[in-house]
């Protein structure tokens, strides 16, 4: 049977309407991809004290979790992917990227010319209609 791997991610906004995304690297799993920011929840952890954490750990900001987004299920060949996206503000600090080869704020209109990782499409499509 396939693993599973439960991840989730923030779509946060700024008061320029755009969004923080981020660009994963060429070592790390799913290379050179575009994602909202996020990672896999751990034992015990509920998606929004995950988010709250990676975004920490990935990005050393605070944030503030809000409404659910999508919620999407991706089959690879060697894994299943299910990812939960959130609305979220930063409640402290400034979002730079630790470990991503790139993380900046993009309009919604400059979607298109980013790869995004596959579970993120929906909701970059959903965000994008908004
Ligand atoms: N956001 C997102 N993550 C995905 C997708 N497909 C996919 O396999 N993933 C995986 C890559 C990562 O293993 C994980 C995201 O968690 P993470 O950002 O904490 O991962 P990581 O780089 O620390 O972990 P890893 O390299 O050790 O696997 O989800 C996708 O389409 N979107």
């Amino acid at each position: 049977m396939k693993k599973l791997l439960h991840v989730v991610a923030a779509i946060i906004e700024n008061d320029q309407h755009e969004i923080f995304c981020a660009l994963r690297g060429p070592n790390m799993s799913l290379p050179n991809y575009w994602e909202f920011p996020g990672g896999k929840i751990e034992n015990g952890e509920t998606p929004e004290e995950a988010l709250v954490r990676e975004i920490k750990e990935e990005f050393n900001c605070e944030i503030n979790v809000g409404e659910k987004v999508e919620d999407t299920t991706c089959e690879y060949e060697d894994i299943i992917v299910r990812l939960q996206t959130f609305k979220a503000n930063i409640i402290g600090g400034v979002p730079i990227a630790m470990e991503h080869a790139d993380a900046r704020w993009v309009a919604r209109d400059k979607f298109k010319k980013l790869e995004f990782a596959p579970a993120d499409i929906p909701a970059v499509e959903k965000i994008c209609k908004n």
